[in-house]
């Protein structure tokens, strides 16, 4: 399969359509386009998790992140999201972009863990809540189900804040845990209650590795 570039990767992304009315307590934004390209391209030219792999998006939104994984030569991506409309929005993405083998999941992620889906993915990728909408923690609890659900890595974004935290868990968890890559992540002004127009934070992408374990 000829590998999409990264700057033809990122244009595809440019044209997913995104949350039409995003719901603040799940923490709706998508991944901004270039970030989603970066992950997804590095998880393939890095790491060699997407192409041939089956792979999960926990909280999959409209689809950036699966669609991402679809495009770099995923043999099957499933996405699973708790919200409707989103689940709505992700479909039609991949119809409009005609693309095969990847569809979304209507579920709570945090229900997952004890059905069918146990180990059923070689890779897991995700850009969960934060956990900053009165549900702290969430992040965490999105990663333990990404570790059950996957066998050979699992990708998330997390707060540069929690990084030591997050490295004693992973050990916890018997992953093999490194930041890839330290991102400033432009939180656009999604909400009204945003007074500016919008806020970097800092996010580290981690990948955790389960091989061989
Ligand atoms: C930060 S957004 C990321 C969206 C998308 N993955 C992306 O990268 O553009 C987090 C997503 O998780 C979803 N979500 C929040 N809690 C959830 C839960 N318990 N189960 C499934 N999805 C959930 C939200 O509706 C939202 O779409």
């Amino acid at each position: 399969m000829t590998r999409l570039k990264l700057k033809k990767l990122e244009e595809y992304l440019q044209c997913v359509d995104g949350f039409e009315k995003p719901k603040l307590l799940l923490e709706q934004y998508p991944t901004p386009p270039h970030i989603a390209a970066c992950m997804t391209h590095c998880m393939q030219e890095q790491h060699d998790d997407i192409e041939g792999k089956l792979v999960a998006d926990l909280g999959s939104g409209c689809g950036m992140l699966s669609i991402g994984a679809t495009l770099l030569g995923a043999q099957l991506t499933i996405g699973f999201e708790l919200d409707d409309a989103a689940v709505d929005t992700f479909r039609q993405n991949v119809v409009d972009m005609e693309l095969p083998n990847v569809d979304c999941i209507r579920a709570d992620v945090l229900h997952l863990p004890g059905s069918k889906w146990d180990k059923a993915f070689d890779t897991v990728v995700m850009n969960p809540p934060f956990g900053t909408k009165h549900n702290a923690g969430m992040d965490m609890r999105f990663l333990d189900v990404g570790m059950r659900l996957a066998t050979g890595a699992v990708y998330s974004l997390h707060k540069t804040s929690t990084r030591a935290y997050i490295q004693k868990k992973s050990k916890e968890w018997g992953a093999r845990g490194k930041v890839v890559a330290e991102l400033r992540y432009n939180l656009e002004a999604s909400y009204k209650f945003h007074k500016q127009k919008s806020k970097d934070i800092e996010v580290d992408f981690w990948r955790f590795d389960l091989s061989e374990l």
